[in-house]
């Protein structure tokens, strides 16, 4: 701390706080997060790996890290200021005004360009909302708050995973499936349909409802002023099945929309993006070095990837193989963020059985009032109903019905978008139990 003036503070999260902070060598402005470290060895290793993380993470649209320093039973993680703030506090300055196509084509295209960076580095991000997205003064995007993020395939496992924050959850997280990539690009759906409307996708007055209404991809259309590329885009993003979905790479290089996102990519970062692509040659090559017993052995060890004959998944194996200078990051995936306990051991891995979403629904019910004080990430901004975010109307939203919603049509015969991958989470987000034991234990 001696290295840095305090000048005030810019907010409070469930970790701690975040302070704007002035170098006494360089006499710029940063931010530095202040982060209670916990008394377990698995809870200390779990604070640390926001620093972590943000300190491999080196791109236009990510949050530069500075450096990271632990001192009294903090840590403390130094990152580059946003003067711009966080984009729901920019959507909130609209009021009612709706942003420029241009803006949101050129501010999504940055999104994506972030987040696909950190999806290369086989890390999940798994907190993706306006308000972990940051501008610069310039205006440029930049994605932040990596406290919930994890890295694929660690030796470890989860007891109980981050939920998120639920306006921006996918279908699979309730629905006790895995995390995956997919459920990133959801939420950046969500994120998306911020811009494109000042509201979210998905809102409602209690959990089931918005649980039903996510679920079945049940959401308001895109006014019509809008280019039929977005209309399009978020029609894939909020598919309920995630394999259906986009992967990032795809949205900005072989979607319909990818066109109009390239145009408010730099020419040197487009440029930068192909070359870091694999090239199948390449792949050919190591593959006949390696042999075919030593693919098999080392994808087995990879594990939570799915590939396919066309597909990318394996173009991303080989790129981490082959292109990649740093070391895989080897973080351990356990801890949590919010106030579910922490398990030690590895949970089985649990798929729900047939009456599970019966048992989640009743459960929430329950739940309700409880949870309203043990959220995980959820926003209140004034309101007592706990899923009346910054962003709701009041009485905007009675109903679970579909009526005006455009509803993924296609969930009850899911299409797998052959072209794409998912990579996943070892094992399961086994919240619902964690829940569970909240709810008995009120
Ligand atoms: N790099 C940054 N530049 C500018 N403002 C930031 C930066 N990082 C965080 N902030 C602001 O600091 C405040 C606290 O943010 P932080 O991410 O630490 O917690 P939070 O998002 O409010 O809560 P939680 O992490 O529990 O979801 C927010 O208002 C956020 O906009």
């Amino acid at each position: 701390m001696d290295g840095y003036t305090v000048l005030k503070v810019i907010g409070e999260g469930s970790f701690g706080r975040a302070l704007l902070v002035q170098s006494k060598d360089s006499s710029g402005h940063y931010v530095l997060k202040e982060i209670r470290m916990r008394k377990t060895q698995s809870g200390q290793e779990s604070s640390r790996k926001e620093a972590l993380l943000l300190s491999r993470m080196k791109h236009p649209n990510i949050v530069a890290y500075r450096e990271s320093f632990e001192a009294d039973g903090h840590l403390y993680i130094v990152m580059e200021y946003c003067t711009g703030g966080d984009l729901l506090q920019r959507i909130k300055q609209q009021k009612n005004s709706l942003f420029s196509v241009e803006v949101i084509l050129k501010w999504f295209a940055q999104m994506c360009l972030g987040a696909k960076y950190i999806h290369d580095k086989r890390v999940l991000h798994r907190d993706l909302k306006s308000k972990n997205v940051f501008l610069t003064e310039n205006g440029t995007i930049k994605l932040g708050d990596f406290g919930s993020a994890c890295v694929l395939n660690s030796s470890k496992a989860y007891a109980y995973s981050y939920v998120g924050t639920p306006y921006y959850v996918s279908p699979e997280i309730w629905d006790n499936k895995p995390y995956n990539n997919k459920s990133d690009v959801w939420s950046l759906g969500c994120v998306l349909y911020e811009l494109c409307t000042l509201h979210h996708p998905f809102q409602a007055r209690s959990w089931k409802s918005l649980i039903l209404k996510v679920c079945r991809g049940a959401y308001p259309p895109l006014p019509n002023h809008l280019p039929y590329e977005l209309h399009y885009l978020l029609r894939q993003m909020f598919k309920t099945n995630p394999r259906d979905r986009p992967s990032l790479h795809t949205i900005l290089t072989s979607h319909r929309v990818s066109k109009l996102l390239q145009k408010h990519i730099p020419t040197q970062q487009l440029e930068k993006e192909g070359q870091s692509r694999w090239r199948k040659e390449e792949g050919e090559k190591v593959a006949l070095f390696l042999g075919k017993k030593s693919l098999m052995e080392t994808t087995s060890t990879l594990g939570g990837w799915e590939e396919d004959s066309h597909d990318s998944g394996h173009n991303k194996f080989w790129s981490h193989l082959y292109h990649e200078s740093d070391p895989p990051l080897v973080i351990p995936t356990s801890g949590i963020r919010g106030t579910l306990p922490e398990k030690e051991t590895a949970p089985k891995h649990r798929q729900w059985e047939k009456g599970t979403p019966e048992r989640l629904l009743s459960l929430l019910d329950k739940a309700y009032q409880s949870m309203a004080s043990k959220t995980y990430t959820i926003h209140r901004a004034s309101g007592e109903d706990p899923l009346l975010g910054p962003l709701s109307l009041p009485g905007a939203d009675d109903t679970d019905g579909l009526m005006e919603d455009t509803v993924d049509e296609a969930r009850l015969e899911p299409r797998s978008d052959g072209e794409d991958t998912d990579f996943e989470e070892e094992s399961p987000c086994d919240w619902v139990e964690g829940l569970e034991e909240v709810v008995m234990e009120q």
